[in-house]
């Protein structure tokens, strides 16, 4: 967000429509847009929950509302109205009008997240073209740090029609050079990935709700520092890191982005590409964090998510990778609540822990290394010791139960080996070219 904006006084409203179904409740969706308004750096200098009986189409908010919101605007001293929903860009264009302040609504507001966050060229480019896609219907807006950063498109001014198709034709151009540079990227992506798929360590993927404590997970697992923060979208760009744990000799750690209800369009395409990592995991551990009292309904979203991606089927929930839930924050629960976790969770893959403090890790890291010898396969098989590449390839890649000297063959010298391969690791394995 531009300078201006950063440190701005804003005014959070969150719509509550009459019509509309929530998954949360209008005090919870409040309170995580005030949470997404800190995350761009702006001061909270008011919020309000808004009933609307029946949407306005220019306005949203009825005449007595607007009037009101102005009211708070003056008393509050707000310069920026932040609108926890869609707003059309004619509504957005008559509020600002009227109001005679800035107004974005939830989309703006997670772009600007998204494009402040992104890190890497991949994020970057995604954020970007999201952006122009959100503008394409917004010519006359001017506040994006995007377009300004940029040295700008010419947006600003009251552009004329000829104007504003320049822009159109120019957006169009930029967008379709972003999807080139895109697909370049992802390639080599892929190129990354599957060389890493060849590699034989487990994928443990972590996911989860904004803030649910991932990146505090990842940090205490791996002893990185990653960017954890009380901030929502703390982490955008999937990171990862090797690491070795008790029944773990290495496998690799993924951290990714937080998953939020109400996802703007624009962004889904570029989330789900930074989540396709996590199709190829061994492991999904799902952090919750139990503390928040929307964590079913934030479970709920990540389900949901897990279903777009194909790896839960929306149907059954069933999971094609297996589910470790972590259920995280529990030092902040008394002592009851934590007692009716404990019996919920002993009939689920659920470990009650908290990344903040440590306590659960060695139950945490016993459930991981269950389930991930749970996969993996003992095999025996005998070869010639004359079979370098076979013993070399088992001995590097599967853990070595047994290596022992099995007498003469017809080709000399025989060993038998027992061997655990993991699932991917045994397909490897049988296709070593002989
Ligand atoms: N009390 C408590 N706080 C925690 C715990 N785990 C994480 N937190 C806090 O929760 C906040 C969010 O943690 P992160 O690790 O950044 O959460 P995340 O899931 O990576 O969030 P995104 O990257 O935004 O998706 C931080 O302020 C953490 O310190 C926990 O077990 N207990
Ligand atoms: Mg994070």
């Amino acid at each position: 967000m531009d300078e201006v904006t950063r440190g701005a006084r804003a005014l959070v409203l969150c719509p509550d429509i009459r019509t509309l179904r929530y998954d949360l409740d209008a005090r919870e969706r409040l309170e995580e847009a005030q949470g997404l308004a800190l995350a761009i750096g702006v001061i909270i200098a008011h919020s309000e929950i808004m009933p609307i009986r029946q949407m306005q189409p220019n306005t949203l908010f009825g005449s007595g509302q607007v009037q009101n919101i102005a009211t708070q605007c003056e008393l509050h001293e707000c310069e920026l109205i932040i609108v926890d929903g869609a707003l059309s860009p004619i509504q957005q264009r008559n509020l600002e009008e009227k109001l005679k302040r800035k107004v974005i609504d939830r989309t703006g507001l997670i772009l600007e997240i998204f494009g402040e966050r992104a890190a890497t060229a991949e994020g970057r480019l995604q954020v970007e073209l999201a952006h122009l896609d959100y503008q394409q219907s917004r010519l006359v807006r001017s506040w994006t740090h995007l377009e300004r950063q940029r040295g700008g498109f010419g947006f600003l001014g009251g552009p004329g029609e000829t104007q504003i198709e320049a822009d159109r034709r120019m957006i169009r151009q930029r967008m379709s050079r972003l999807r080139r540079e895109l697909e370049q990227v992802r390639k080599t992506r892929t190129l990354h990935r599957e060389r890493r798929g060849r590699a034989p360590w487990p994928v443990i993927a972590l996911v989860g709700y904004t803030n649910a404590g991932k990146s505090t997970l990842f940090n205490r697992l791996t002893g990185a520092d990653v960017m954890a923060e009380d901030l929502l979208f703390a982490t955008l760009d999937p990171t990862m890191r090797a690491i070795g744990m008790p029944g773990v000799e290495k496998a690799i750690l993924s951290d990714t982005v937080g998953f939020i209800s109400d996802l703007p369009t624009q962004l889904v395409a570029a989330f789900r590409a930074t989540l396709e990592e996590v199709t190829g995991a061994d492991i999904i551990c799902h952090v919750r964090d139990m503390a928040n009292p929307a964590h079913a309904a934030q479970k709920k979203q990540v389900m949901e998510v897990l279903a777009d991606l194909d790896v839960v089927d929306r149907e059954t929930g069933d999971s094609d990778i297996p589910i470790l839930e972590i259920w995280n924050k529990a030092d902040l629960l008394d002592p009851d609540r934590k007692a009716e976790l404990r019996e919920a969770a002993s009939g689920q893959q659920a470990v009650i822990m908290s990344a903040a403090t440590g306590s659960g890790m060695d139950e945490f890291t016993t459930k991981v290394a269950e389930m991930l010898t749970a996969k993996a396969k003992e095999i025996t098989v005998t070869l010639s010791a004359s079979d370098g590449r076979r013993l070399a390839w088992l001995h590097a890649h599967g853990d070595v139960i047994a290596d022992d000297d099995a007498g003469e063959g017809e080709q000399g010298p025989v060993r038998k080996l027992t061997v655990r391969l993991n699932p991917k690791e045994l397909g490897q394995y049988e296709s070593l070219a002989l």
